[in-house]
């Protein structure tokens, strides 16, 4: 048996992160850079308006009310280059250039509001609700360095230095198949024997949740030339494949007997709880395929622990594994000698610290305990019994 940093280990290694692409902006959201932005202007590019008010010199609000004839308005947009002359004011929005010669900005509030002339009734320094050139983003500094994911806030900043093809990687275009033919597709009536294919549509999910672009495809039988073509077809649309199912001791284990003796999939034992049946390889030497258990949860805790760091590793990041936390269990636990053991739980957080609550479904097809999970208690190998009361870490799962 492996560990399971060995086996995340030799997954990684074998990875390749996707080659660079400039997609439109709105196409790259979620994407991550692959080279750092940099602004090829000022921004704000020019000194400008912070509020909707009048333009004018400090010096000429020395005597209070000071009533000064308006010379024309300069909205935001304005191609002008205005200019005010001593003792005169401009009527200016909000993000409009400042007029030459006016050095604070009086907010209309302060003013009776007049078109002609205007009546100012408080004084400012210079400077006053003035944004200046630069005071954002210095031209060519960097503002998002590589290896940035392109959420909301970042893609405007990439929009904002005018860039309209940010060069990132790709999202991982992953197959997800399941396997067996005991499977129907939700919404088709069950005999008996038969159960709905939730692993597809959930890794599917998870795919989404890290980064990747699911291709669900349906279920195939147990027919292993069947799944080793199916998987051939798919390489061409494909930069990772996920299957579940048929990778145990059993006769009928079809994606094990697919692959077993080609060289391309190499099935192991981990020491993990669920999860402990494995497989991965690259198809034509290329496109990795994680074979993972068929179990709803052991394919879960399988895909949290190896395929979301090694989809994260396509996109150019550190294949770093879920964020964890210390927290206190709120029962004594039993883990397997010798086995990493990652229990469902409920993970709250209280008066600054966190307490965990294992489920008391911790069976590898309750899909039940997992879904209302929203932590993995992870126990060590070497430790089979943790007391109430103590330390452990806990895993957040995605929300
Ligand atoms: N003699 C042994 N038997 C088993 C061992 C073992 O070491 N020796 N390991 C067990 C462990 S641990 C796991 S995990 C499972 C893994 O089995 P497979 O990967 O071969 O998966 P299947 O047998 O095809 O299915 C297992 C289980 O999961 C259900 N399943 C499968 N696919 C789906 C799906 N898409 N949606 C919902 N449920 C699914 C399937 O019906 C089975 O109940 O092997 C143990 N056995
Ligand atoms: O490893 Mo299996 O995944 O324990 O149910």
């Amino acid at each position: 048996m492996r560990t399971v940093s060995e086996h995340l280990a030799e997954i990684i290694s074998r990875l390749t992160p996707l080659d660079p692409v400039r997609p439109p902006l709105l196409e790259a959201a979620g994407t991550v850079l692959a080279e750092p932005v940099t602004a090829p202007v000022d921004l704000p590019p020019f000194d400008n308006s912070a509020m909707d008010g009048y333009a004018v010199r400090a010096a000429d609000l020395e005597t209070l009310p000071a009533v000064l004839p308006v010379m024309g308005d300069v909205p935001a947009g304005d191609l002008g280059r205005p200019v005010i002359e001593p003792g005169r004011a401009a009527r200016i929005m909000t993000g409009a250039p400042l007029p030459s010669g006016a050095d604070t900005v009086i907010p209309v509030e302060w003013t009776d509001g007049g078109a002609r002339t205007v009546r100012i009734d408080r004084s400012a320094p210079a400077g006053n609700y003035i944004r200046r050139a630069g005071e954002d983003v210095r031209a060519g500094a960097t503002v998002l360095p590589s290896g940035t994911r392109l959420g909301a806030a970042q893609l405007g900043m990439v929009a904002a230095v005018g860039c309209s093809h940010p060069p990132v990687r790709p999202r991982p275009r992953v197959v997800v198949l399941s396997t067996g033919d005991e499977l129907r597709d939700p919404g088709d009536a069950l005999e008996y024997g038969q159960i709905w294919d939730s692993n597809s549509f959930m890794l599917a999910a998870a795919v989404r949740e890290a980064g990747g672009e699911p291709l669900r495809r349906s279920f195939l039988g147990d027919d292993p030339n069947l799944v080793r073509e199916a998987l051939k077809e798919e390489l061409a649309s494909a930069d990772a494949i996920i299957t579940t199912g048929g990778v145990s001791m059993g006769v009928y284990d079809v994606v094990k007997a697919a692959f077993s003796g080609g060289g391309e999939v190499d099935f192991h034992k981990v020491a993990m709880r669920p999860g402990k049946p494995q497989g991965f390889g690259l198809l034509d030497g290329r496109c990795p395929i994680f074979t993972l258990p068929g179990n709803p949860v052991s394919a879960y805790v399988s895909f949290q622990v190896f395929v979301r760091p090694a989809l994260r590793y396509l996109q150019g990041l550190e294949p770093e594994g879920l964020p964890a936390v210390t927290a206190r269990s709120e029962s004594a636990l039993t883990s397997p000698d010798g086995l990493e053991h990652y229990l469902r739980a409920e993970l709250t957080f209280a008066d600054g610290s966190y307490t965990v609550r294992p489920a008391s479904a911790q069976g590898s097809h309750q899909m039940a305990a997992l879904s209302e999970a929203n932590g993995l208690i992870v126990v060590p190998p070497d430790v089979t019994e943790v007391p109430e009361g103590a330390s452990v870490r806990v895993l957040k799962l995605p929300s």
